[in-house]
């Protein structure tokens, strides 16, 4: 997502970075830029207007036309207002009440109800809770199945739902199940259509009504742009919903639904879809999301990602080395045997400051990539791992042949070892303190 966005409102910025001093027509200009950006990454168009009219006003600002650095602190604005139309702080989902607490699944077929009721179930395991998946969709005929296949692998009971029975009979029956074996949260699947319809309102009202439920998340695929926006909006009217879930935003989706939708409805995004795994799913943060549009990166999600899965002690190491930079290839190579264990590399690397979408994409990152480079660092000397510069062009070729590689392979490595570790440094000197702040990362 946010892949062409981000690519428009840079050479945007560019421009008004590379001015001394600003005067009003560059702002207009570059405002008129922002327009045709946000128009073509579908965001509505008056969410557009509004946005542009809200930068404009503060970028013409005695504060910012006064400045010494006028440019900079135009994007500074873009980011705070990105963040604030996306709603600010993240929204934590809604489980007060009396235990369990039910959280309804609504959408439309395909948007990735099912899959994300998973997601979701493992997401809360994750946090302590104790969850209980209820496969309330009857009507598409491999829903239940499927859901209770995602209970399995992830060992999350669920509700043995018959097709012929009613959805709100399974869920009322569901629940003192999950009552009987103490579980706090049900999550349930409800059924979905082809559009919205009355019949499907009618049976989601009556569930709503006899479960009350403490939250009740619509599910919208990312891809679908403004007519998830309009779902959503439809959605709400009937029902009421506390929040959203954005699916398939790793797919190539312009992101005006999630630049739109908040704006839109007046309900936030709680939780987006990045892939098809079962533990692709973000809490959805709109400092982070704002930075990453603006090419800035996702760092903070990016450690969250790796405390789950590194364990606590090697992660302070990680980040004091990273810190120091003292990560030698060594501690590159233990790193990669954890990665591993965090899903795609893709996924990870995008999460990165810097790192291009589109390049990322030509990059074709293999997972055979990641045994190839461990291979290559077990071919060189402990001194070499430690202090990479003392390669040479024949210890290069030696290396290779020593690990069933390439010369260039070897060299592409450490390439991009280097130009990582030129990044962290630069980082390091920009004031990033732990990694904590974003702001210490941002260009001005
Ligand atoms: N790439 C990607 N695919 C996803 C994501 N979420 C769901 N999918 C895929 O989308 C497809 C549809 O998902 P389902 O969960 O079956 O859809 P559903 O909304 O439950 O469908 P109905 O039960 O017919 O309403 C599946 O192939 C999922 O793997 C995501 O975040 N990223």
């Amino acid at each position: 997502m946010f892949d062409s966005l981000n690519e428009r409102l840079g050479s945007v910025f560019k421009a008004l970075k590379g001015r001394g001093k600003l005067t009003e027509a560059h702002i207009e200009d570059g405002m008129k830029e922002v327009r045709m950006a946000l128009l073509e990454a579908d965001v509505h168009y008056r969410v557009v207007k509004q946005f542009v009219a809200d930068v404009k006003a503060r970028s013409l600002g005695r504060e910012v036309m006064e400045s010494l650095t006028p440019g900079q602190q135009v994007v500074k604005i873009v980011y705070e207002e990105l963040t604030r139309l996306m709603g600010e702080a993240s929204v934590p989902l809604e489980l007060s009440g009396p235990k369990p607490a039910v959280v309804m699944l609504v959408g439309l077929q395909g948007a990735g109800k099912t899959t994300t009721a998973g997601k979701l179930a493992l997401y809360l395991r994750k946090t302590g809770k104790k969850p209980y998946l209820v496969p309330a969709d009857v009507y598409r005929p491999a829903a239940i199945e499927q859901l209770q296949k995602l209970a399995g692998e992830i060992g999350v009971p669920v509700y043995p739902s018959e097709s012929s029975a009613d959805p709100l009979d399974i869920c009322l029956d569901a629940r003192e199940d999950a009552r009987k074996q103490g579980c706090d949260v049900l999550l349930v699947d409800t059924a979905g259509r082809l559009h919205v319809d009355e019949t499907l309102m009618a049976e989601l009202v009556r569930i709503r009504e006899k479960m009350t439920p403490s939250d009740i998340l619509l599910v919208a695929d990312a891809m679908t742009g403004q007519d998830a926006v309009k779902m959503a909006s439809a959605f709400d009217q009937d029902l009421g919903i506390g929040g959203i879930v954005l699916t398939k935003t790793d797919g190539d989706a312009r992101g005006g639904a999630a630049l739109s939708i908040r704006s839109v409805t007046g309900r936030p995004v709680k939780f987006v879809g990045t892939g098809e795994k079962i533990s692709a799913l973000d809490l959805f943060h709109p400092d982070r999301m704002a930075s990453r549009i603006l090419g800035m990166g996702d760092t903070l999600s990016l450690i969250e990602k790796a405390q789950e899965m590194v364990d606590e002690k090697q992660a302070a190491d990680l980040e004091r080395k990273l810190r120091k930079n003292e990560f030698t290839l060594e501690d590159f190579r233990d790193q990669l045997r954890q990665v591993r264990k965090m899903g795609p590399i893709g996924d990870l690397l995008k999460m990165l400051p810097g790192v291009n979408e589109k390049a990322l994409g030509k990059m074709n990152i293999d997972e055979r990539e990641l045994v190839r480079v461990e291979a290559i660092i077990n071919s060189m000397t402990p001194e070499e791992r430690r202090r990479h510069a003392i390669i040479n062009g024949s210890r290069r070729k030696r290396i290779a042949r020593g690990s069933g590689t390439r010369v260039q392979d070897v060299n592409q490595l450490l390439k991009n070892y280097t130009q990582t570790m030129k990044m962290v440094k630069k980082l390091n000197k920009g004031g990033l303190k732990g990694m904590r702040g974003m702001r210490g990362m941002l260009p001005f």
